[in-house]
C-alpha cells in the first residue's frame, strides 16, 4: 500500500517546551487515520507539522514521499494544493458568501471567471450534501452543521488528496455529529481522498476510524485498528476509551 504520509522520530519544542516526542506513524493511501487524546496531548501539532505551517524540531515528515521540510515555498506551495484542511470550528470568513468562502482559492489565485467558480463551488456544495439556496448566504445565517459542510467544501475545492479534519464534530449535537461521520466516510468513498482525522470524539472516532492513534503528552501510545484500540490492554488506553465512551457496547450500537 502506498503511504500518503509517513512521520519518523519527529520532535517539536516550542519556547523550550517540548511538544511532541518521538512520533512515528504511517497512514496508508485510502485510509481514514484518526488521531485522539487529551486536551494538549499535540493532536494538532502533529497536522500543522504535516502541512508545513511548523517546522519539527527534528525528525522526519514525507507527504506523497516528499519530505516537507527540504521543500522550496514553491515545492511546499504545489504539495499544499493536494492538502484540504478542515479547521476547526471551520474558520470560515464572515464577510464573504458562502460560494466565495468555498471558491476562494480560485478567486485569490486563478483569473477564472466569478460565474466558473460559483458553479466549481456549488459542485463542491453537492458533495457534501448542499445546494444552490446556501449559495449567496453568509455564514452568519448557516447552522453549525452547515457550517461545518462550507468549510469541508472550502477545503475540497482543489481535489486533494489528503484531507485533514481538525475536530470536524466538535460543537455539534450528537445526531448532526454523525452525519458529519458518514460524510468524512462518504467523501473518501467519492474521491479517493486520504483522511487524517484530529478528534475528542470517541464514538466518532470509532465509527469512521481504519486505524486509529492514541497520544498521551506528546507521544504516541498506540496505533491500531478500533478493535485493538478497543480491545487494548494498555490501562492508559483502557482509561481513556472508558472516560470517552462510557458504555462502549450500547454506544456503537448506537451509532
Ligand atoms: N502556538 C503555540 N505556542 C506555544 N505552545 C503551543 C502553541 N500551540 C500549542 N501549544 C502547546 O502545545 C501543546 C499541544 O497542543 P495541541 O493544540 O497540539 O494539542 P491538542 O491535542 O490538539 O489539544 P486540543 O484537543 O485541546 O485542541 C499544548 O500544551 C499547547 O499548549
Amino acid at each position: 500500500m502506498n503511504k500518503a504520509v509517513q512521520v519518523e522520530n519527529l520532535y517539536l519544542s516550542i519556547n523550550g517546551r517540548q511538544i511532541l516526542k518521538d512520533i512515528s506513524f504511517e497512514v496508508f493511501e485510502g485510509e481514514v487515520f484518526t488521531i485522539v487524546g487529551g486536551s494538549g496531548s499535540g493532536k494538532t501539532s502533529i497536522t500543522k507539522c504535516i502541512v508545513g505551517l511548523w517546522k519539527p524540531t527534528s525528525g522526519k515528515v514525507a507527504v506523497f514521499g516528499k519530505d516537507i521540510n527540504t521543500l522550496s515555498i514553491i515545492e511546499l506551495d504545489k504539495l499544499r494544493k493536494n492538502i484540504g484542511y478542515v479547521f476547526q470550528g471551520a474558520a470560515l470568513f464572515d464577510s464573504l458568501r458562502v460560494w466565495e468562502n468555498v471558491g476562494f482559492y480560485y478567486l485569490e489565485r486563478t483569473d477564472i471567471s466569478k460565474d466558473e467558480i460559483k458553479k466549481l463551488a456549488l459542485e463542491k456544495l453537492k458533495l457534501v450534501g448542499l445546494d444552490e439556496d446556501v449559495l449567496e448566504l453568509y455564514p452568519s445565517e448557516l447552522s453549525g452543521g452547515m457550517r461545518k459542510r462550507v468549510g469541508i467544501a472550502r477545503a475540497i475545492a482543489t481535489n486533494p488528496k489528503l484531507i485533514i479534519y481538525d475536530e470536524p464534530t466538535s460543537g455539534l449535537d450528537p445526531i448532526t455529529s454523525r452525519t458529519i461521520d458518514n460524510l468524512i466516510v462518504s467523501l473518501r468513498e467519492k474521491t479517493g481522498s486520504t483522511s487524517i482525522v484530529v478528534s475528542h470524539d470517541l464514538v466518532s472516532a470509532f465509527g469512521i476510524s481504519d486505524r486509529l492513534m492514541v497520544l498521551k503528552d506528546g507521544q504516541v501510545v498506540q496505533i491500531g485498528t478500533p478493535q485493538e484500540i478497543l480491545s487494548s490492554d494498555i490501562s492508559f488506553v483502557r482509561e481513556f476509551i472508558k472516560n470517552g465512551l462510557g458504555d462502549i457496547k450500547t454506544r456503537i450500537e448506537a451509532f
